[in-house]
């Protein structure tokens, strides 16, 4: 293994339900991500995009193979354990934000630390907080901020217990452009500057051409992978899907 990898998909299969219902959402996937590496993953509706991630941040349980991180096998971990790990070495944001309302920004951002007990590392929340921009909206609540500033505290969140990895499901889903290519280049940031993997799942190909490399799903499988991504070259690929549903 790569002395840079952070994170492994060893042969992961998620099956859900049982018998006739049953539904494979992942078939054997393997995966590997690098220190400081963006990847973005694509693929149609249902084809498991959010359940690889959720099985690599320990959010769910793979039916078969294993998910790492950090050298850490995931599925040997108490409950205990893994609630620790996701808090100190996993950051997330998610497409609906998840802010707490009756909250200010700041005390979202600081929230993490804040339930663990632990003081901020002053030097290191000034510079997730300058990154993030918003100035004197600090002190405003959720509902007194628009989409986009209200993604910017849920990346500044994610962040501000400095994370090895941060995960973010379809982050601009709910963002117009301008908005949607400020949480992007902040992601891209944390890789490049920050020396974070970043994984996030999109299915816009503009969010794509931000990541250094698109893992391509289908039916549960990585079919394709695609390194320096551009729009163009993303939309030809996802054109391709044949017969699929892409979005
Ligand atoms: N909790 C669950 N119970 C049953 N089936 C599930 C569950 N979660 C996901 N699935 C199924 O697993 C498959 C993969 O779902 P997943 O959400 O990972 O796909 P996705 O690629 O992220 O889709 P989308 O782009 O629509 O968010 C789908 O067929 C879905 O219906």
């Amino acid at each position: 293994m790569d002395q840079r990898t952070v994170a492994v998909a060893d042969r992961l299969g998620k099956v859900y339900g049982s018998g006739q219902a049953a539904v494979t959402a992942l078939d054997e996937v393997s995966a590997q991500f690098r220190r400081g590496e963006f990847t973005a993953v694509m693929g149609p509706s249902g084809s498991g995009k959010s359940t690889l991630m959720h099985c690599l941040a320990g959010l769910d349980t793979p039916t078969s193979g294993k998910a790492w991180v950090g050298g850490a096998d995931l599925g040997s971990l108490k409950e205990a354990e893994l609630t620790r790990l996701r808090r100190d070495r996993i950051g997330f944001v998610f497409q609906s934000f998840n802010l707490l309302p009756t909250l200010t920004a700041w005390e979202n951002i600081v929230l993490p630390l804040t339930l663990a007990g632990t003081k901020p590392d002053q030097d290191w929340t000034r510079r997730v907080v300058d990154a993030v921009g918003l100035g004197d909206r600090l002190g405003h609540r959720p509902s007194e901020l628009s989409g986009g500033q209200q993604q910017r505290v849920a990346c500044a969140r994610a962040l501000v217990s400095r994370p090895e990895i941060v995960v973010a499901d379809e982050p601009t889903g709910n963002l117009d452009s301008r908005s949607g290519a400020q949480i992007l280049g902040l992601l891209r940031r944390c890789a490049k500057e920050w020396g974070q993997t970043v994984l996030m799942v999109t299915h816009d190909p503009i969010a794509a051409g931000y990541a250094d490399r698109v893992l391509f799903l289908a039916d549960g499988r990585i079919v394709d992978e695609m390194a320096g991504p551009t729009p163009d070259l993303v939309l030809d690929r996802m054109r391709r899907f044949d017969g699929q549903a892409v979005r």
